[in-house]
Protein backbone atom coordinates (compact mmCIF):
# COMPACT_ATOMS: atom_id res chain seq x y z
CA UNK A 1 0.00 0.00 0.00
CA UNK A 2 1.21 3.42 -0.81
CA UNK A 3 2.38 5.46 2.21
CA UNK A 4 1.83 9.57 2.36
CA UNK A 5 4.78 10.20 0.62
CA UNK A 6 5.43 7.29 -1.30
CA UNK A 7 3.02 6.15 -4.34
CA UNK A 8 4.71 2.80 -5.00
CA UNK A 9 2.59 -0.48 -5.11
CA UNK A 10 3.88 -2.87 -2.94
CA UNK A 11 7.26 -4.68 -4.06
CA UNK A 12 8.66 -1.68 -6.26
CA UNK A 13 11.24 -1.73 -4.39
CA UNK A 14 14.40 -3.37 -4.31
CA UNK A 15 15.68 -4.40 -0.89
CA UNK A 16 18.55 -2.11 -1.10
CA UNK A 17 18.14 1.47 -2.11
CA UNK A 18 20.77 4.14 -3.05
CA UNK A 19 19.69 7.56 -1.73
CA UNK A 20 20.89 10.99 -2.86
CA UNK A 21 19.64 14.28 -0.74
CA UNK A 22 18.52 15.25 -4.35
CA UNK A 23 15.91 13.68 -6.71
CA UNK A 24 17.23 14.51 -9.85
CA UNK A 25 20.57 12.76 -9.11
CA UNK A 26 17.99 9.70 -8.09
CA UNK A 27 16.82 10.16 -11.94
CA UNK A 28 20.35 10.89 -12.83
CA UNK A 29 21.87 7.73 -11.35
CA UNK A 30 18.55 5.22 -12.82
CA UNK A 31 18.95 6.77 -16.03
CA UNK A 32 22.73 6.34 -16.47
CA UNK A 33 23.56 3.76 -14.44
CA UNK A 34 20.99 1.52 -14.01
CA UNK A 35 19.82 -1.34 -16.95
CA UNK A 36 15.90 -0.90 -17.46
CA UNK A 37 15.48 1.85 -14.83
CA UNK A 38 11.31 2.01 -14.24
CA UNK A 39 9.65 5.16 -11.85
CA UNK A 40 8.10 3.73 -8.78
CA UNK A 41 7.27 7.20 -6.56
CA UNK A 42 6.82 10.62 -7.62
CA UNK A 43 5.02 12.12 -4.44
CA UNK A 44 6.34 16.03 -4.11
CA UNK A 45 8.74 15.32 -7.11
CA UNK A 46 10.77 13.33 -4.85
CA UNK A 47 11.63 10.39 -7.58
CA UNK A 48 12.45 6.75 -7.03
CA UNK A 49 13.46 4.00 -9.39
CA UNK A 50 13.93 0.55 -9.72
CA UNK A 51 16.32 -1.60 -12.37
CA UNK A 52 19.13 -3.80 -12.68
CA UNK A 53 22.39 -3.44 -12.09
CA UNK A 54 25.08 -6.68 -12.67
CA UNK A 55 22.18 -8.20 -12.53
CA UNK A 56 20.58 -7.47 -9.67
CA UNK A 57 17.77 -5.48 -8.88
CA UNK A 58 18.36 -2.30 -6.93
CA UNK A 59 16.27 1.17 -6.67
CA UNK A 60 17.47 4.45 -5.94
CA UNK A 61 15.12 7.60 -4.41
CA UNK A 62 15.84 10.92 -3.43
CA UNK A 63 15.52 11.25 0.72
CA UNK A 64 15.44 15.48 0.43
CA UNK A 65 17.65 18.08 2.62
CA UNK A 66 18.43 17.47 6.21
CA UNK A 67 17.46 14.81 8.59
CA UNK A 68 13.55 15.33 9.08
CA UNK A 69 13.11 14.53 5.58
CA UNK A 70 15.44 11.89 5.52
CA UNK A 71 13.71 10.32 8.28
CA UNK A 72 10.46 10.05 6.64
CA UNK A 73 11.59 8.30 3.41
CA UNK A 74 14.00 5.88 5.30
CA UNK A 75 11.30 5.05 7.67
CA UNK A 76 8.62 4.25 4.85
CA UNK A 77 10.49 2.29 2.45
CA UNK A 78 11.53 0.29 5.88
CA UNK A 79 7.80 0.34 7.10
CA UNK A 80 6.11 -0.22 4.18
CA UNK A 81 8.11 -1.21 1.28
CA UNK A 82 10.16 -4.12 3.52
CA UNK A 83 13.87 -2.14 2.75
CA UNK A 84 16.68 -3.52 4.36
CA UNK A 85 19.71 -1.71 3.11
CA UNK A 86 19.89 1.92 2.61
CA UNK A 87 23.03 3.49 0.92
CA UNK A 88 22.85 7.73 0.87
CA UNK A 89 24.92 9.07 -1.83
CA UNK A 90 25.36 12.35 -1.05
CA UNK A 91 27.67 15.70 -1.04
CA UNK A 92 29.51 17.13 1.80
CA UNK A 93 31.46 20.34 2.86
CA UNK A 94 35.02 18.78 3.65
CA UNK A 95 36.45 20.34 7.22
CA UNK A 96 40.05 19.85 6.51
CA UNK A 97 41.99 21.51 4.19
CA UNK A 98 43.88 17.96 2.92
CA UNK A 99 40.80 16.32 2.26
CA UNK A 100 39.99 17.63 -0.87
CA UNK A 101 37.21 18.37 -3.34
CA UNK A 102 35.91 15.10 -5.28
CA UNK A 103 37.52 13.33 -2.27
CA UNK A 104 35.01 10.31 -1.48
CA UNK A 105 34.47 9.58 1.94
CA UNK A 106 32.82 6.43 3.43
CA UNK A 107 31.10 7.86 6.54
CA UNK A 108 31.55 5.43 9.47
CA UNK A 109 29.84 7.91 12.04
CA UNK A 110 28.35 11.43 12.58
CA UNK A 111 27.55 13.54 15.38
CA UNK A 112 24.83 16.21 15.18
CA UNK A 113 23.17 18.89 16.71
CA UNK A 114 20.10 17.48 15.86
CA UNK A 115 17.85 16.69 19.02
CA UNK A 116 16.25 13.86 16.66
CA UNK A 117 18.58 10.58 17.98
CA UNK A 118 17.63 12.08 21.91
CA UNK A 119 14.12 11.32 20.61
CA UNK A 120 14.36 7.67 19.81
CA UNK A 121 16.68 7.26 22.92
CA UNK A 122 15.43 8.59 26.04
CA UNK A 123 17.63 11.60 26.00
CA UNK A 124 20.51 9.69 25.88
CA UNK A 125 23.73 10.07 23.41
CA UNK A 126 23.01 7.69 20.52
CA UNK A 127 26.00 6.21 18.82
CA UNK A 128 25.17 7.08 15.09
CA UNK A 129 27.23 4.74 13.55
CA UNK A 130 27.42 2.46 9.66
CA UNK A 131 26.57 -0.55 10.02
CA UNK A 132 29.90 -2.21 10.43
CA UNK A 133 29.87 -4.98 7.47
CA UNK A 134 28.78 -2.34 4.92
CA UNK A 135 31.22 0.30 5.62
CA UNK A 136 34.20 -2.62 5.61
CA UNK A 137 32.66 -3.77 2.17
CA UNK A 138 32.73 0.19 0.75
CA UNK A 139 36.43 -0.25 1.95
CA UNK A 140 37.35 -3.45 0.45
CA UNK A 141 35.72 -2.78 -3.02
CA UNK A 142 37.38 0.66 -3.22
CA UNK A 143 40.38 -1.11 -2.88
CA UNK A 144 39.70 -3.92 -5.49
CA UNK A 145 38.92 -1.16 -7.76
CA UNK A 146 42.02 1.13 -7.04
CA UNK A 147 39.49 4.15 -5.86
CA UNK A 148 41.19 6.37 -2.74
CA UNK A 149 38.87 6.40 0.04
CA UNK A 150 38.82 8.33 3.53
CA UNK A 151 36.82 6.69 6.41
CA UNK A 152 36.14 8.74 9.40
CA UNK A 153 33.35 10.65 11.32
CA UNK A 154 31.42 13.38 9.66
CA UNK A 155 28.80 16.36 11.20
CA UNK A 156 25.22 15.96 10.32
CA UNK A 157 24.18 19.78 11.02
CA UNK A 158 20.70 21.22 10.69
CA UNK A 159 21.69 24.04 9.75
CA UNK A 160 23.14 24.56 5.99
CA UNK A 161 23.29 28.26 6.58
CA UNK A 162 25.35 28.23 10.43
CA UNK A 163 25.72 31.23 12.31
CA UNK A 164 28.95 30.51 14.18
CA UNK A 165 30.49 28.58 11.28
CA UNK A 166 34.05 29.36 12.58
CA UNK A 167 33.59 27.93 16.18
CA UNK A 168 31.59 25.04 14.60
CA UNK A 169 34.14 24.16 12.22
CA UNK A 170 36.96 24.45 14.60
CA UNK A 171 35.67 22.64 17.41
CA UNK A 172 34.38 19.34 14.46
CA UNK A 173 37.97 19.76 13.14
CA UNK A 174 39.82 19.02 16.47
CA UNK A 175 37.36 16.55 17.55
CA UNK A 176 38.61 14.68 14.49
CA UNK A 177 35.52 14.81 12.05
CA UNK A 178 36.22 15.18 7.92
CA UNK A 179 33.40 16.84 6.67
CA UNK A 180 29.95 18.26 7.35
CA UNK A 181 26.50 17.03 5.78
CA UNK A 182 23.23 17.17 6.80
CA UNK A 183 21.88 13.60 7.24
CA UNK A 184 24.09 10.85 8.20
CA UNK A 185 22.99 10.57 11.93
CA UNK A 186 19.52 10.58 11.12
CA UNK A 187 19.75 7.89 9.03
CA UNK A 188 21.68 6.00 10.80
CA UNK A 189 19.45 6.37 14.20
CA UNK A 190 16.08 5.68 11.69
CA UNK A 191 18.16 2.07 10.38
CA UNK A 192 19.11 1.29 14.18
CA UNK A 193 15.52 1.90 15.27
CA UNK A 194 13.70 0.22 12.46
CA UNK A 195 16.44 -2.56 11.78
CA UNK A 196 17.86 -2.15 8.65
CA UNK A 197 21.42 -1.55 7.70
CA UNK A 198 23.12 1.78 6.66
CA UNK A 199 26.01 3.18 5.23
CA UNK A 200 26.89 6.63 4.24
CA UNK A 201 29.21 7.65 1.44
CA UNK A 202 29.90 11.32 0.38
CA UNK A 203 31.26 13.12 -1.78
CA UNK A 204 33.42 16.06 -1.50
CA UNK A 205 31.93 19.34 -3.40
CA UNK A 206 33.33 22.19 -1.24
CA UNK A 207 36.56 22.30 0.97
CA UNK A 208 35.38 25.13 3.70
CA UNK A 209 38.88 26.28 4.67
CA UNK A 210 40.18 26.81 1.59
CA UNK A 211 37.27 28.52 0.14
CA UNK A 212 36.84 25.90 -3.19
CA UNK A 213 34.03 24.25 -4.60
CA UNK A 214 33.51 21.91 -7.86
CA UNK A 215 31.96 23.53 -11.29
CA UNK A 216 28.99 21.61 -11.94
CA UNK A 217 31.26 19.50 -14.35
CA UNK A 218 33.20 18.74 -12.03
CA UNK A 219 30.34 17.74 -9.60
CA UNK A 220 28.90 15.22 -12.20
CA UNK A 221 32.49 13.29 -12.67
CA UNK A 222 33.04 12.77 -9.17
CA UNK A 223 30.36 11.89 -7.92
CA UNK A 224 30.27 8.88 -10.66
CA UNK A 225 33.02 7.71 -8.56
CA UNK A 226 31.49 7.53 -5.50
CA UNK A 227 28.32 6.50 -7.25
CA UNK A 228 30.04 3.32 -8.89
CA UNK A 229 30.96 2.28 -5.55
CA UNK A 230 28.13 2.36 -4.22
CA UNK A 231 26.18 0.46 -6.88
CA UNK A 232 28.90 -2.18 -6.82
CA UNK A 233 27.85 -2.44 -3.05
CA UNK A 234 24.62 -2.70 -3.81
CA UNK A 235 24.14 -5.33 -6.19
CA UNK A 236 26.62 -7.43 -3.24
CA UNK A 237 24.12 -6.49 -0.73
CA UNK A 238 21.10 -7.09 -2.86
CA UNK A 239 23.11 -10.95 -4.10
CA UNK A 240 23.29 -11.46 -0.51
CA UNK A 241 20.04 -10.97 -0.21
CA UNK A 242 18.43 -12.80 -2.38
CA UNK A 243 16.37 -15.68 -2.01
CA UNK A 244 18.20 -19.31 -2.59
O1 LIG B 1 23.92 16.53 -1.88
P1 LIG B 1 23.07 16.00 -0.76
O2 LIG B 1 22.98 14.51 -0.75
O3 LIG B 1 21.67 16.64 -0.73
O4 LIG B 1 23.80 16.42 0.62
C1 LIG B 1 24.16 17.73 1.03
O5 LIG B 1 23.63 18.77 0.22
C2 LIG B 1 22.49 19.39 0.85
C3 LIG B 1 22.83 20.84 1.15
O6 LIG B 1 23.12 21.53 0.00
C4 LIG B 1 22.24 18.60 2.12
O7 LIG B 1 21.27 17.63 1.88
C5 LIG B 1 23.60 18.03 2.41
O8 LIG B 1 23.63 16.92 3.26
O1 LIG C 1 25.60 20.26 4.02
C1 LIG C 1 26.56 20.65 3.36
C2 LIG C 1 26.85 20.13 2.08
C3 LIG C 1 27.92 20.61 1.39
N1 LIG C 1 28.68 21.57 1.95
C4 LIG C 1 28.41 22.06 3.17
O2 LIG C 1 29.10 22.95 3.65
N2 LIG C 1 27.36 21.61 3.84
Amino acid sequence: MATIHISAAPGDFADVVLMPGDPLRARYIAERFLEQPREVTAVRNMLGFTGQYQGQRVSVMGHGMGIPSVSIYATELIRHYGVRVLIRVGSCGALRPEVDLKDVIVALAAGTDSRVNRHRFLDHDFPAVADFDLARKAMEFAARRGQAVRAGSVFSSDLFYTPDAALLHATLVRMGMLAIEMEVAGLYGVAAEEGARALALLSVADNLPAGTALSSAERETSFDAMIGLALELAAAEAAALAPR
